[in-house]
């Protein structure tokens, strides 16, 4: 796998940097979450082929287990706000010093500077900062973020899985590690590029859901049909727009002009009465294999088993019986091979980490005793 022989000390957090850290074991590397002692259960649902040790950072031997950790690995990845690190000794000019080669990944919703730098938020702050929550929402609605994907997911723990791979890939020329400052608010902004660099086209000068992407165009929608599912439409340009007039039965001569913004409602109007006649298998076989750009909204429980997706394989199912997406892209060479097992309990893997990392026994029964780590046992399913 690409990232085979890369050892990830990932320090656990919320949701952005369990994606990063699984992104990375996905394509091969070897990471190891640091989690707190004394929880009960883990908070990351996204712990794919990672493993666990349980350490308490808040003790001088905790912090000085961690530096081991971390001289011998490639990356550290940090979830926590602004000053938490240099709070413990474990901050970047610390590490760095020890292990010139450490990547060090900052992921942040603000950013390691500004006057936001030490505030708490979450997603939906960082979307906001980012200008882009303006813009998402229904006409004459207020703004609304969907789900935690941009921030959290796309700006966030993506962007700086994006960052180590490229502090990779320079490493591998200069032989130095670097500081990653993955900050939400930027990551999420970059993302949404286009909605800054295409304005100079027109395309974002009517208000919030009244434009071509945001809902605004009745060619660019979900529409319910006749059992109460959707149907997805994205028909914009003129040729694959005929396509979906053709599937709807209409007549393309009484309908006014795709581009006409005023005549937008009643198109609307007229898409949504056709769609709410069939059922969403008859609008699918009505579509499929036809330009209109009309596919059905299919819920999760129901995209691994469509037949496109089956034929590709783009759902996993695990160990457990979970079905979750298999990881993208796809490389010809070097697939990801995401480990199917269950994921790890807390400290699970604590003693075995520690004894490759190069700590004897002794060491680490003295650790055990004091409580600044801790083994735990996966409970056997009954
Ligand atoms: C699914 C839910 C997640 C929702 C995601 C949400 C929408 C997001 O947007 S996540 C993005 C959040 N922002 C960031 O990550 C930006 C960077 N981070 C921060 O700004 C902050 O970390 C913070 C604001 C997110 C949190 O601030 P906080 O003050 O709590 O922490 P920090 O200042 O960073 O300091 C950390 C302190 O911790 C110490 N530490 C760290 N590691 C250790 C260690 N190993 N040992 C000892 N000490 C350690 C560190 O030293 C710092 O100490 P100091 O403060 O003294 O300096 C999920 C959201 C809630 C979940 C549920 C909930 O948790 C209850 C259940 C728990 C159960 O286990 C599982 C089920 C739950 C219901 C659980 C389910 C889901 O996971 C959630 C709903």
């Amino acid at each position: 796998m690409a990232l085979a022989g890369v050892r990830v000390i990932e320090l656990a957090g919320l949701a952005p940097a369990p994606f990063c850290g699984m992104i990375l074991s996905d394509f091969g590397a070897r990471v190891i979450r640091v989690d707190r002692t004394k929880v009960t259960m883990a908070m990351d649902s996204l712990a794919r082929g990672k493993q666990s040790v349980a350490l308490n950072l808040k003790s001088p031997q905790g912090v000085a287990v961690l530096k081991k950790l971390c001289i011998q690995s490639d990356i550290v990845l940090e979830p926590f706000r602004k000053g938490v690190m240099e709070k413990l000794g474990l901050g970047p000019e610390e590490l760095l010093k020890e292990n010139p080669r450490l990547i060090y990944a900052r992921l942040t919703g603000y950013g390691q500077s500004g006057s936001y730098a030490k505030a708490a938020g979450h997603d939906i702050n960082y979307l906001a900062m980012s200008g882009l929550l303006s813009t998402l929402g229904r006409s004459s609605e207020k703004p609304y973020a969907p789900l935690n994907l941009v921030a959290d997911f796309a700006g966030g723990g993506l962007m700086c899985a994006f960052g180590i791979v490229l502090a990779l890939l320079e490493r591998s020329k200069s032989g130095q590690g670097q500081i990653i400052d993955a900050s939400m608010v930027e990551g999420a902004a970059y993302v949404g590029s286009f909605m800054w660099k295409s304005r100079s086209l027109g395309l974002w000068n009517r208000p919030r859901g009244e434009n071509l992407l945001d809902s605004g165009a009745p060619f660019y929608d979900t529409y319910q049909t006749s059992d109460g599912k959707y149907m997805a439409v994205g028909a914009i340009e003129p040729q694959f727009y005929d396509q979906l007039i053709q599937g709807l039965g209409l007549d393309a001569a009484s309908l006014p002009p795709q581009m006409s913004f005023s005549d937008w409602p009643e198109l609307r109007r007229t898409f949504a009465r056709v769609f709410a006649q069939k059922r969403q298998a008859e609008w699918s076989r009505i579509f499929d294999g036809t330009d209109a750009c009309v596919t059905p909204v299919l819920p999760l429980d129901e995209a691994g088993s469509h037949p496109h997706n089956r034929e590709r394989g783009s759902f996993l199912r695990d160990a457990q019986g979970e079905v979750s997406p298999r990881p993208a892209p796809v490389l010809s060479r070097t697939p990801a091979r995401p480990c199917l097992s269950r994921d790890p309990v807390v400290g699970e893997h604590t003693r075995s980490v520690l004894e490759e990392y190069g700590f004897d026994p002794a060491h680490i029964e003295q650790l055990l005793s004091a409580g600044v780590v801790e083994c735990n046992k996966a409970k056997a399913r009954l």
